[in-house]
């Protein structure tokens, strides 16, 4: 990078992607982070190139960031975005990972001019292993898409889509996603319980099956259908849990639909 980058905002998600940045060396011109609590995550605001300020004010008059990424709740962007229309000129770029903030929006906050990467991204970045969803406005040209793009693959994998109703979609497939898989493993381990186990052991068998089957889909890279059958004996034990999973009236799929669905309507609704 020739310019720093700022960050407003620093908590989970913000903090994920500063500390990818820092391992794969992306933000070799500094990055200015506004935090009002004053306290990085991944002890973040000790290391070297990132210079914390509590709020916008306190930036220098003449910083010129080559990005701002905005990491704050979407429901306080309103409360905060106005302090950043000054930096909203050729040369800077804006990117959000904020749920459900349109690039209306930040058009309308920031002005027509300005250039602005919409994104969702999930909270595996903290592991460099999350997956983006990203959108841009046609104020983005070439380089500004390739710097973002570099941004996100710091803390994952990165995915473009030109309609931007599609980030809704993503929201409430993989940026919700990692709590689908965590409830799961909360519901594998009690109904281990249910079936005789001790608590803790059923918790270290979910935990590690869970986690397990995730390692194997990455490292195979095979189908999850194949991955699936590789588990299933005719007429075996599998067999028989997955006849009640996958029910054709009441199984995971139309339960995983309807999940989906829901959290894509909240993503629709956090934009008005
Ligand atoms: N947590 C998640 O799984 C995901 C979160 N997101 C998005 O990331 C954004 C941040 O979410 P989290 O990191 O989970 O929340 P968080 O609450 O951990 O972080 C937000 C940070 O913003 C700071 N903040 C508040 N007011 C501020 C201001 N005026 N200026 C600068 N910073 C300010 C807070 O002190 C806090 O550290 C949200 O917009 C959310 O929609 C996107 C995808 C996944
Ligand atoms: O629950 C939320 O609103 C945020 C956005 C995607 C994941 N967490």
């Amino acid at each position: 990078m020739e310019r720093p980058l700022l960050l407003v905002g620093c908590g989970k998600m913000g903090g994920a992607m500063l500390e990818g940045w820092l391992a794969q060396g992306t933000a070799d011109a500094g990055v200015y982070v506004v935090e009002p609590s004053g306290s990085l995550p991944y002890g973040l605001g000790s290391k070297p190139g990132i210079s914390v300020v509590a709020s916008a004010d306190a930036l220098p008059a003449d910083l010129h960031p080559e990005m701002i990424v905005l990491a704050v709740k979407p429901q306080v962007m309103s409360d905060v975005i106005g302090a950043y229309r000054r930096f909203a000129k050729p040369g800077t770029c804006f990117l959000s990972v904020a749920a459900g903030k349109t690039i209306a929006y930040f058009e309308q906050h920031l002005g027509d001019k300005a250039a602005i990467v919409r994104t969702i991204p999930n909270t595996p970045a903290a592991i460099g292993r999350g997956i983006t969803g990203c959108t841009a406005n046609a104020n983005v040209g070439k380089a500004e898409r390739d710097l973002a793009d570099r941004l996100l693959r710091a803390v994952g994998e990165a995915v473009w889509v030109e309609d931007e109703a599609l980030i809704d979609s993503i929201t409430g497939l993989s940026g919700s996603g990692p709590a689908y898989v965590f409830h799961m493993v909360e519901a594998m381990a009690a109904a281990g319980e249910k079936v005789g186990l001790p608590a803790d052991i059923a918790m270290q068998l979910a935990r590690a099956t869970v986690a397990g089957a995730g390692e194997l889909m990455r490292q195979t890279g095979e189908d999850a259908a194949v991955l699936r059958q590789n588990v299933t004996s005719p007429n075996g034990t599998t067999y028989a849990g997955l006849q009640v999973l996958m029910d054709e009236k009441a199984g995971l799929t139309q339960l995983m639909e309807k999940t989906v669905d829901a959290a894509t309507q909240r993503s629709r609704e956090l934009s008005n």
